[in-house]
């Protein structure tokens, strides 16, 4: 093979990272480059097809079955390809971003998968991108042993056959990277530097662990975006020289639009497709983002208030069954947000019942499997799924042919009794101040008052401000969402936080421009699409 010729991408504004070398080759980049080439184009069309759809349930207040797909929905011939031996039986899966020391105690979890996350658990810092990349080529050639100097515990993998499957979540198509830009000066969506140095770097290495390059693709619109990521799995898998059909992808079906183009979008990817995932908190924020200005009808109550037993939520988790079952696909749970504390006896109590209550009916519904966010709920969500599917690798053959959603079901999000709480406004205010500041310092996932916090339920947070406020919702207190009331409790947290924290501390942290960027995001009257896009400006690093 000849040499590859000398990447036309340019590394921008970023300080040398130990080993970046090893990641960032001539041969990955000249591969992300050509990724760049040929499909940005039809990225950026596609984010612009989004705005438009926008504009329409802005219009219409509605969504429903595309007609144009009806065909597709009709024909009962097709179904996805087989899943691959690695990814037959997903019933844990945990989740989490790819520091060294997350990536080996996820891959010792016991659980069967781990998603590997350069998406919403991860502040998209140069070093979080590229050494997050290193982290798993390390894990793979299993040079990645190490002695954390802070604690003196030392991290070690387990045999190979005992480590978790990895299934890696690049950032969704709306972010860009701006430390890589082509001759131009345009920077490389994220979407593709993330899928591009992976592939590279572990297809071929993947495929002699017996495993394989796959994928979980977060905030999919619509069926065209997946239809893009087949074509971008096409292309890749020609260039290095893998069979064809060897990635394997599970889309979160995370947008209150996607829910309505499941099986398109499984058609789609159909030769490379192995599943689906009920991405709970992203969809909730997209359910707020999309009818955020359609009244009193679509505002919804705390966030908190919102399980997944509210009918909307189980029309859309129960058609997502139904749909991959009929196709041959994985269904796989969401995130309960409780995470345990080895601390506090109570908080661990609170998490496990919680979990468990929560596995236990995905288990009965018909999923194949869930999500964790800690390993010591692998454990119980195990069992969970255990009672269920005993030795068998997943419950495809339960059909749920007696699951029928029409279209306003997934929307009918006024048959909740419960309404907006001042309560609710304090701790969304609490959460995204607290989270925005997180993600400042470079940490994508934190808890907070023992929930797991991440992009998507920030987004939340910040999108019920806005929402409430811009609906004029009147709390059970009396007091009515306003931005002066708003700015009354952030002005409140960012006191409570500098007397929690000290004052050196205080200044040590981001706790200001979180502040500031949770009141701009939650209060200009033009709702910004994504949090993370303003936050990503003010992220150094
Ligand atoms: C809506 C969505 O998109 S959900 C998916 C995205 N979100 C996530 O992936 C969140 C994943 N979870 C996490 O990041 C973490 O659990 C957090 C940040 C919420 C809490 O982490 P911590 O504060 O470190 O928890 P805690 O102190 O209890 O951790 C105990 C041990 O478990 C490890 N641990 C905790 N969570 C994870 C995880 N998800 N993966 C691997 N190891 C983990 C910690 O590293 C720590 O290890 P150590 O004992 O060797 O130091
Ligand atoms: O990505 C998952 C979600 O719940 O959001």
């Amino acid at each position: 093979m000849s040499a590859p010729a000398p990447s036309p991408l340019a590394i921008v504004d970023a300080e040398p990272l130990p080993r970046q070398e090893e990641v960032l080759t001539d041969a990955a980049l000249a591969f992300v480059a050509e990724l760049h080439r040929r499909f940005t184009p039809r990225r950026d069309e596609l984010l612009a097809r989004r705005a438009g759809r926008r504009a329409e349930i802005a219009r219409t207040s509605t969504l429903d079955f595309l007609p144009e797909t009806a065909p597709i929905r009709a024909d009962d011939s097709w179904k996805v390809a087989p899943a691959p031996a690695a990814l037959n039986d997903r019933r844990v899966e945990i989740t989490g971003p790819t520091d060294r020391k997350m990536t080996i105690n996820a891959l010792n979890s016991g659980a069967r998968v781990w998603l590997a996350d350069f998406e919403d658990a991860s502040a998209p810092t140069w070093e979080n991108v590229v050494l997050g990349q290193l982290n798993l080529i390390d894990a793979y050639t299993r040079n990645i042993d190490f002695t954390d100097e802070r604690t003196g515990k030392s991290y070690a993998l387990r045999p190979d056959e005992e480590l978790a499957t990895v299934v890696m979540r690049p950032r969704g198509w709306h972010l860009d990277e701006r430390h890589l830009a082509d001759a131009g000066g345009r920077a490389v969506p994220g979407a593709l530097v993330d899928f591009g140095l992976y592939f590279f770097h572990n297809a071929r290495r993947l495929l002699d662990l017996g495993k394989g390059p796959y994928f979980y693709l977060p905030k999919t619109e619509s069926h065209l975006e997946a239809r893009l990521w087949n074509d971008v799995f096409v292309f890749a898998q020609d260039y290095v020289g893998v069979p064809q059909g060897t990635v394997r992808a599970t889309v979160l079906i995370e947008t209150i639009t996607a829910a309505y183009e499941m099986e398109e979008i499984l058609y789609e990817l159909r030769d490379h497709a192995s599943g689906l995932n009920a991405g709970r908190w992203d969809y909730l924020f997209s359910i707020v983002k999309n009818f955020r200005d359609g009244g009193a009808k679509f505002v919804l109550p705390d966030r908190n208030a919102v399980t997944m037993t509210a009918p909307f939520m189980r029309a859309y988790t129960e058609l997502l069954v139904r749909t991959c079952h009929k196709r041959g696909a994985h269904a796989i749970g969401g995130m309960a947000a409780f995470i345990p504390s080895r601390k506090d006896a109570e908080v661990n109590k609170v998490a496990f019942d919680k979990v468990r209550a929560d596995k236990d009916r995905e288990a009965n519904d018909g999923f194949d499997g869930s999500w964790v966010a800690h390993p010591d709920l692998v454990p119980i969500a195990m069992e969970s799924f255990d009672k269920v599917l005993g030795d068998k690798p997943h419950q495809k053959d339960r059909l749920r042919e007696d699951v029928h959603v029409e279209a306003a079901d997934l929307i009918a999000i006024d048959s909740l009794d419960a309404k907006p709480t001042y309560a609710g406004l304090v701790n969304a205010v609490q959460v995204g101040i607290r989270y925005i500041e997180a993600w400042l310092r470079g940490l994508g996932a934190v808890a907070i008052f023992n929930l797991m916090e991440d992009a998507a339920t920030a987004e939340i947070s910040r999108s019920q401000i806005w929402q409430w406020i811009n609906a004029g919702v009147e709390f059970e207190n009396g007091e009515r969402a306003t931005p002066e009331l708003a700015r009354k409790v952030a002005a409140e947290e960012l006191a409570a936080i500098r007397e929690e924290t000290g004052e050196e501390a205080f200044a040590a942290g981001h706790w200001q421009e979180a502040h500031d960027l949770l009141l701009k995001v939650a209060l200009d009257e033009d709702y910004a699409d994504f949090l993370t896009l303003p936050a990503y400006e003010q992220l150094r690093g």
